[in-house]
């Protein structure tokens, strides 16, 4: 890997917004035709990271390069193709203008958007109006904008909220022949389970630090623990004083416990608890590794 020329590496990343630190020295690289999925608690710095990434706003103290280029200089922003959550797109242009418009702005021809609108299922559609269509038609649009002009390294943030199950599936048949032919894929998500089916690599952001960067089945193995889901009287924090016990998340009225020691873990809770209901027992997955993780580092902070 470490001969292959990285499509973005970012170095020592610093952002405060005032008193805020937004990212507190991150590093990061992709390189081609990987797909990194940037997963973190609501305000851990993923926004900020991609902002400073696509070229939308300076670090304050270290650097970041697309294929050695500084994304602030329009010539590196040309590698980019950039899907953001609130799309910035006038309401009143057609498809087709806005897929073409891209396709110009990148130095390609007018006619580069028709291929990109047909992969997209967006030809029927290609005049109406951006405001007359649904939210998932509007999440395809600014993919086709995003893929239209080739880009090394696609940024995409929650792409594929609000997209059906079927769209979604569709939107990763879509990525996955891009990065067949190099193109690099950096995505933030909430959606976990699905970042583990389709990333090479997960990255854990929590307040503007880098927790973990790993192939997803990696950080799940480093887990050899379990969740045990259950109703029980028994208060969070005498939860998480048992023996063996990582984190203890509320779900609804149950609670969900990751634990080491799972045999041990119900064994002290059908001692102490007569009122113990609806237990469950189950592996832990990618969406316990980062809980883990970030439960982890709010303890010690
Ligand atoms: N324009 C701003 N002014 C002041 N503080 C900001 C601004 N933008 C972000 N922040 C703060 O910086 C931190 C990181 O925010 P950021 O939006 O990068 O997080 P995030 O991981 O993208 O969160 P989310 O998952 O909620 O979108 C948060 O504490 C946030 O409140």
């Amino acid at each position: 890997m470490g001969t292959t020329q990285a499509v973005m590496t970012a170095e020592g990343l610093r952002y405060r917004y005032g008193e805020t630190t937004a990212l507190d020295g991150v590093d990061l690289r992709v390189d081609p035709g990987e797909c990194v999925a940037l997963l973190g608690p609501n305000g851990a710095g993923k926004s900020t990271l991609v902002a400073i990434a696509v070229g939308l706003l300076a670090p304050q103290q270290g650097t970041v390069r697309i294929q050695g280029g500084d994304p602030r200089r329009a010539a590196t922003r040309r590698r980019l193709g950039v899907a953001q959550q609130t799309p910035g797109f006038p309401n009143t242009l057609t498809v087709k203008e806005l897929v073409t418009g891209a396709a110009v702005r990148g130095g390609l021809r007018a006619s580069a958007a028709a291929p990109v609108l047909a992969e997209l299922g967006l030809t029927e559609l290609e005049r109406r109006r951006v405001s007359k269509l649904s939210g998932g038609q509007k999440q395809r649009v600014q993919l086709a904008m995003a893929l239209v002009t080739e880009p090394t390294l696609l940024v995409l943030d929650e792409p594929t909220v609000g997209l059906d199950t079927s769209a979604r599936r569709h939107f990763w048949q879509i990525l996955a022949r891009r990065r067949a032919h190099g193109t690099a894929v950096l995505v933030t998500t909430h959606l976990i389970e699905e970042s583990a089916a389709v990333a090479d690599r997960v990255v854990v952001l929590d307040r503007g630090r880098i927790l973990a960067d790993a192939p997803p089945e990696m950080l799940v193995s480093q887990l050899p623990d379990r969740t045990v889901t259950v109703r029980t009287g028994l208060g969070h924090g005498e939860l998480r004083a048992l023996p063996g016990v990582l984190s203890v998340t509320p779900e609804h009225d149950l609670v969900r416990i990751q634990t080491r020691s799972p045999e041990d873990l119900l064994r002290v809770l059908l001692d102490r608890d007569p009122e113990l209901a609806e237990l469950r027992v189950q592996d832990a997955g990618l969406e316990e590794a980062v809980l883990a993780l970030t439960d982890a580092a709010e303890v010690e902070a």
